[in-house]
């Protein structure tokens, strides 16, 4: 008897073979890998009160490049690989780019435009951040920033010891006349206590542990039941918030009124009105966009000048080299101006190096994914929070030998990725305003080289000694309170600092050129 197999239930069978088989070895998409989370709190136990970055580097050489945490059922992802960061932020910018609920900030102090969603909320002031912070645009503040820097460089002759404080001021001081044209009469102006209070309440709203993040409808509980503390504390800080972003704001609307007002951010928005929206619409997003602007400038500059103080402490022959190359284009008679930076590319370097070493945050904001996706083989869950470990992007081998050292030459003579490629993060949620704050950096650096000595503290016996390198462990990164000199370089420099005062007073009006670009090629 012969066994006959039909050849189509042969054929049959060997595609749903082939199929089951396919089925079997089909390589899945993973979650990313991470700490074990425990149940119901995840891994909330290891979430430490400082930046995660300095947590991140014993998980990295465990897990990889991309780490998962899980905190209360919601998944928050870490990226330690500028490729990555790039990847999501960059190329699929258009699901990467939002900001998580942040429930508290948003609807509990009614202060969601200041972490606007990526979308309709966030493409107003952006736009507006754009236009009026593109560099053919920035001349226009070329005035305060050189009169800013012209008041830090006389405080530091007053009181070089308070350098930090000396800092804040300028910082502050930069910020309320470039974003509203207002100039802060002392330290206790009503508007620098404003500011002060309005950048603290609005980063512990957003970086605080509030369970209502996690949970959101815990915002509809009334405010008088035990354990609902948070809203009482949201209704204070919401009126401290609306009055931080009003009363700046109606200090310009006023002064324009009267022919008065100072160039501004906020003027040139309400004098040459761009976007087709209503009044009250138009207002609401100027003053959300002026806002958010003070938030993001407040403690950067104070951040990235310190860590430049403590590097030329540590650093004398760097500092030797840059001041000679400015004397060699200013002749030691003038101060540097914004046209000269371009023929010194030293202290460009040493501007790039500020950047890595100082790395002034180490995190990017929180982005959120709204959808499910795949990357790598993993799956990035919707409703996933995704940050970038500026610091590892900063610190990479692979791109930086010896990240450890302040050495300049790494983009003086050896042509490594430019820091300001990374330290300002990266996508469509890059910081709007680096532009400004590179100009106003390079600025400040360049002159304070050509005016100061800044050399390392004496002991008893009078030898030098250099400080230790703490830092501090915030996101906002910067070294912690160190000793040292900052010294007149000459006697000529009380007379460098008043012949530029008594130009500026002259000729308020000037708009110098535009700021260089680098010099260099970046090599990623
Ligand atoms: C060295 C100085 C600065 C550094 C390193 C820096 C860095 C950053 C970083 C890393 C972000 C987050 C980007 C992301 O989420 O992916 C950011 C956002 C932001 N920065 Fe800066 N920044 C600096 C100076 C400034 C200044 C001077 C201002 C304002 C005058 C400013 C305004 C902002 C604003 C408004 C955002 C939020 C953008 C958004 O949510 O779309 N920053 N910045």
């Amino acid at each position: 008897m012969s066994v006959g197999v039909d050849p189509i239930v042969f054929a049959a069978s060997l595609l749903i073979l082939f199929l089951s088989w396919k089925l079997l070895t089909r390589t899945k998409p993973f979650l990313p890998p991470g700490p074990r989370p425990l149940p119901i709190i995840g891994n909330a136990l290891l979430w430490p009160n400082d930046s995660l970055a300095y947590h991140l580097e014993p998980w990295r050489k465990r897990f990889g490049d991309i780490i998962r945490l899980v905190v209360l059922g919601k998944p928050v992802v870490f990226l330690t690989s500028h490729k990555d960061a790039s990847a999501l932020f960059d190329k699929r910018g258009s699901i990467y780019s939002n900001r998580p609920p942040l429930t508290m900030v948003r609807e509990c102090c009614e202060a969601s435009r200041m972490v606007p969603r990526y979308g309709a909320e966030s493409r107003v002031p952006r736009k507006m951040m754009k236009e009026i912070l593109k560099p053919s645009s920035l001349a226009a503040y070329d005035t305060i920033l050189k009169d800013e820097n012209l008041k830090l460089l006389t405080g530091l002759l007053e009181s070089p010891d308070d350098f930090p404080h000396q800092l804040r001021r300028m910082s502050t001081s930069f910020v309320l006349r470039v974003i509203y044209g207002y100039k802060m009469a002392s330290d206790d102006d009503y508007f620098v206590k404003l500011g002060e209070k309005g950048v603290q309440i609005f980063e512990r709203a957003c970086v605080g542990a509030w369970a209502v993040n996690f949970f959101p409808s815990l915002r509809f509980l009334p405010g008088w039941l035990p354990g609902v503390q948070f809203k009482r504390t949201a209704s204070q800080w919401r009126e401290t918030l609306k009055e931080w972003r009003e009363a700046p704001y109606q200090f310009t609307k006023s002064q324009l009124a009267e022919g008065e007002a100072n160039h501004s951010f906020v003027a040139d928005l309400l004098e040459y009105r761009q976007f087709l929206l209503d009044d009250e619409e138009y207002e609401e997003a100027v003053k959300f966009a002026a806002v958010t602007l003070y938030g993001g400038g407040a403690d950067t500059f104070v951040a990235s000048m310190w860590s430049f103080i403590l590097a030329m402490t540590l650093h004398p022959e760097i500092q030797k080299k840059a001041q000679a190359e400015i004397d060699g284009v200013t002749r030691g008679e003038r101060l540097p101006d914004f046209s000269d930076l371009k023929f010194m590319p030293f202290v460009e370097a040493v501007f790039q190096e500020t950047l890595r070493w100082g790395c002034p945050v180490t995190l990017s904001l929180p982005h959120f994914v709204d959808v499910d996706d795949e990357y790598k083989g993993y799956i990035i869950e919707k409703k996933t929070t995704i940050v970038g470990s500026l610091w590892h992007f900063l610190n990479d081998t692979s791109l930086y030998q010896n990240p450890e050292r302040f050495d300049p030459t790494r983009f003086s003579e050896r042509n490594e990725c430019l820091a300001s490629a990374f330290a300002f993060s990266v996508g469509r949620r890059r910081c709007p305003a680096a532009h400004l704050a590179e100009k106003t950096i390079r600025l400040n650096i360049a002159r304070v080289l050509a005016t100061f000595d800044i050399r390392p503290p004496l002991n008893a016996k009078g030898d030098e000694v250099m400080p230790e390198v703490v830092w501090n462990k915030d996101v906002i990164r910067h070294p912690q309170r160190f000793n040292c000199r900052i010294l007149p370089r000459s006697k000529d420099t009380l007379r460098l600092i008043q012949r530029e005062l008594a130009g500026i007073e002259k000729s308020s009006l000037r708009v110098p050129e535009t700021a260089p670009s680098s010099s260099f090629s970046p090599t990623c």
